[in-house]
C-alpha cells in the first residue's frame, strides 16, 4: 500500500494509476489560505471555502478534486491538512528553508534583512483593523507542522471510514507582522529597519486556525510559539546567511 504525500504539485486523479500502484490512501498539503478572508476567526475546518489569490485557487481547486474522488471511489482515504503559516527550522540550525530570489513570504524575508542581504523589510498594510495596523497570521514551528504529518498518517491508517477530512495545522494564536517582526529582533539581538507600505493584493486581514478538531480527532497540538520560531530560525539563519549555497 502506497500512502501519497503531496504538495503544490497537481495530482491528475486516473483510475488505471491508481489501481498499478494501489494508491488509495493520501494526505494533501493544503492551506490556510482555503479560508480565503474569513467573516469569522478562529477558522473552522467546516466554514465555507474561497480563493482571493492564484496560490489560494489551486489549493482550493486540489481540495475540490480530492473530495470528487473520495464521492466516487470509497475505497479513498484522504486527509487535507491546512497548514497556516509555517516558519522556523530544524532546531540543529542546519535544515532551513532557502527561498531563490528574492523572498514572497514573511520570515525568510525577515531574515534576509537580519544578515544583511536585504536593507529592510516592506510592511504590506498598516492600516487593517487589527490591534497594531499589520495583518494577523498564525505562524506555526515547522517541527510542529511535521509532528502533524505523523498523527494524520497514524490517523489514516487506523481509520477505515476517514473518507476525505479536512484538519487545521496551527496554533490557535494569532501575530501580527509588527509583533514578529519585535519578536525576531529580540531573537537574533538584530535589527529590523522596516518600511510601511500600502497592502499586499490577495492578503486577508486576519486568519488563524481553529485547533480544536486537530486536538481532538489527532491528538495533535503545536508545542512551540513564536519566541522559539524565532529562535530557530535565527539559527539556521546566523549559522547558512547564504542558505544552502556559498555567498556568491
Ligand atoms: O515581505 C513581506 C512579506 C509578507 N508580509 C506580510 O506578512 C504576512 C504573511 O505573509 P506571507 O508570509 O507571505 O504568508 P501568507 O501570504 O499569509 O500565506 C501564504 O504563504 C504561506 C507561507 O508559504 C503559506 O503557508 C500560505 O498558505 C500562503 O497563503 C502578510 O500579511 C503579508 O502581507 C510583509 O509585510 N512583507
Amino acid at each position: 500500500m502506497i500512502t501519497g504525500l503531496i504538495n503544490a504539485n497537481p495530482v491528475v486523479y486516473e483510475k488505471k494509476r491508481s489501481v498499478d500502484f494501489e494508491l488509495h490512501q493520501l494526505v494533501f498539503s493544503s492551506s490556510e489560505t482555503v479560508y480565503g478572508q474569513p467573516e469569522k476567526i478562529p477558522c473552522i475546518e467546516d466554514f465555507q471555502l474561497m480563493a482571493m489569490n492564484p496560490y489560494g485557487r489551486t489549493k482550493l481547486f486540489l481540495e475540490e478534486i480530492a473530495r470528487d474522488i473520495e464521492r466516487v471511489d470509497s475505497e479513498w482515504r484522504m486527509i487535507l491538512l491546512r497548514y497556516f503559516n509555517p516558519v522556523g527550522a530544524h532546531e540543529s540550525g542546519k535544515l532551513g528553508e532557502d527561498p531563490k530570489g528574492i523572498p514572497n513570504n514573511l520570515m525568510p524575508y525577515i531574515q534576509q534583512v537580519a544578515v544583511g542581504r536585504l536593507p529592510e523589510l516592506n510592511v504590506y498594510g498598516h492600516d487593517y483593523p487589527t490591534a497594531d495596523g499589520s495583518a494577523v497570521r498564525d505562524y506555526i514551528h515547522v517541527m510542529d507542522l511535521a509532528d502533524g504529518h505523523i498523527a494524520a498518517l497514524r490517523k489514516l491508517f487506523t481509520t477505515e471510514n476517514i473518507g476525505c477530512t479536512a484538519y487545521n495545522l496551527g496554533t490557535g494564536r494569532g501575530t501580527s507582522v509588527l509583533e514578529m517582526v519585535a519578536t525576531f529582533e529580540k531573537a537574533s539581538g538584530k535589527k529590523i529597519p522596516i518600511k510601511l507600505c500600502p497592502r499586499r493584493a490577495g492578503d486577508a486581514t486576519a486568519v488563524y486556525a481553529s485547533t480544536e478538531k486537530a486536538e481532538k480527532e489527532l491528538g495533535w497540538k503545536a508545542k512551540y510559539g513564536i519566541e522559539e520560531m524565532c529562535r530557530d530560525q535565527w539559527k539556521w539563519a546566523s549559522q547558512n546567511p547564504w542558505g544552502y549555497q556559498s555567498q556568491p
